[in-house]
């Protein structure tokens, strides 16, 4: 396992100050973790191509290398690493974009406990900070034929910016008019089951004799968007889920009658006999199951499309202005140089250094983490930043005449 770096030769084998949680030296930074010791490497010189995290284990002497989890940040000379509720550590990176500066080392989640103890190691986890609050995905869920594709699809035409299709995978073969990575991503069942054992899925289940499943990237890249997830899951898809990290809203759309159900399968035209009749096996099962579990917040019976259009708008609480509501959350944030983040409650203080022009006297910024959600295998989000200045402003921005800019 390598020396340990100079820098900790003195500091590290004696216990910390009290009440201090980190320490930095050259590109390194210290977090205390109750007996462990977090150093986080800016520059890591075994991988060279990410940050690199290592453990100071204080009551056996010895230094321990992590199993890191997650997408990780790209190395920085100029970063700011600060501990939050002793369960994950907020790293800053100066000089880069808001989709590249915040991101989150999680060493005592639940989620890295439960890897600790499958992969029996210690195990850290990165996840991508984002900023702005994204609104709970929808899962909508109802038997073959009943309308959910039609319903979602004048919810995405209506509603362009606000809404994003979750792209499931799928072993079965794609219809006359359906495009891979538009509709669903067509796969094989080996490569799906794989995919499945690393980790990818977010649920999956077996429908109609074929796998579907929806990845955590599917569900991420729409959030990353700024835009609110639409999933088109059957019953066992949404109990997985609800029963997942990810909060939603379930829908399941009902049909008047099974008759009509059967009808506008067969009107559809898609599927053979055989398949129909599977389907129509398998929709009876989901509609006991679907009125019946209380896994749904809402169940809106589709009769004529364009009244369970409005009702479905209505439990979403769409209205027409709502269509163009504007992007309030910043395409890019830049961090300058130095950046010295303290903590205050759940907001953080992250002071640019000196302003380069005049007019640019607010590089004083707050980062409130009072919404944080989500975390590693996907991405935190709830991240709001907002300029104060720091000669009038409170940490809340209170003082509006002096707030050159404001993005919450
Ligand atoms: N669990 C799960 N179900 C899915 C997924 N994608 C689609 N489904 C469900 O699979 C079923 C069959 O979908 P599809 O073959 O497109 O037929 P359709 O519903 O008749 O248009 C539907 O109930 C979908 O809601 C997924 O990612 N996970
Ligand atoms: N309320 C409705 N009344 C009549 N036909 C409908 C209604 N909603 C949807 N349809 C038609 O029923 C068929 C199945 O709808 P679809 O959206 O593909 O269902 P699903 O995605 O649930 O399998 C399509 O041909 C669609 O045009």
């Amino acid at each position: 396992m390598g020396e340990a770096p100079a820098f900790f030769a003195d500091s590290l084998m004696g216990d910390f100050p009290k009440k201090v949680d980190s320490k930095s030296k050259g590109n390194e930074r210290a977090i205390v973790v109750g007996s462990k010791i977090y150093v986080i490497d800016g520059v890591d010189h075994e991988l060279g191509s990410t940050i690199g995290v290592r453990i100071f284990d204080k009551s056996s002497g010895e230094w321990r290398i992590p199993i890191v989890l997650g997408a990780k940040p790209k190395p920085s000379k100029d970063y700011s690493a600060v501990l939050l509720n002793d369960d994950r550590v907020l790293v800053v990176r100066g000089n880069s974009g808001s989709s590249e500066c915040f991101w989150f080392l999680e060493v005592g989640t639940p989620f890295v406990r439960q890897h600790e103890k499958t992969l029996g190691n210690e195990v850290v986890a990165w996840s991508k900070g984002v900023l702005g609050n994204v609104e709970k995905p929808i899962v909508i869920s109802g038997p073959s034929g009943v309308g959910k594709g039609t319903l979602i699809s004048k919810l995405m035409k209506d509603f362009p910016s606000m809404f994003g299709f979750s792209v499931s995978h799928t072993t079965r073969a794609p219809r006359a008019k359906e495009q891979n990575g538009i509709h669903y991503h067509f796969t094989d069942r080996n490569v799906m089951e794989r995919e499945v054992k690393d980790g990818k899925f977010l649920e999956f289940a077996s429908v109609h004799g074929n796998l579907y499943g929806t990845s955590v990237e599917a569900v991420e890249v729409v959030a990353d968007a700024g835009k609110r997830c639409m999933l088109d899951i059957d019953v066992q898809g949404a109990r997985s889920v609800r029963a997942s990290a990810l909060e939603a809203i379930f829908i399941f759309i009902s049909p008047p009658s099974f008759e009509e159900l059967e009808k506008r399968l067969r009107a559809r035209a898609t599927e053979t006999e055989e398949q129909i009749q599977k389907r129509l096996r398998n929709a009876r099962a989901e509609l006991e199951q679907g009125k019946s579990s209380g896994l749904f917040d809402h169940i809106l019976v589709n009769d004529d499309l364009e009244t369970c259009y409005e009702k479905l708008k209505n439990t979403l609480c769409l209205r027409e202005a709502a269509k163009s509501a504007p992007k309030t959350i910043p395409e890019s944030f830049n961090l300058s140089i130095e950046h010295p983040v303290s903590k205050i409650d759940q907001k953080l203080l992250i002071n640019c250094g000196a302003a380069e022009h005049e007019n640019a006297s607010n590089n004083t910024y707050i980062l409130d983490l009072s919404l944080l959600k989500g975390g590693a295998p996907g991405r935190t989000r709830g991240l709001n930043i907002y300029a104060i200045n720091p000669l009038t402003d409170d940490v809340n921005g209170n003082n509006q005449l002096n707030l050159t800019s404001r993005f919450d």
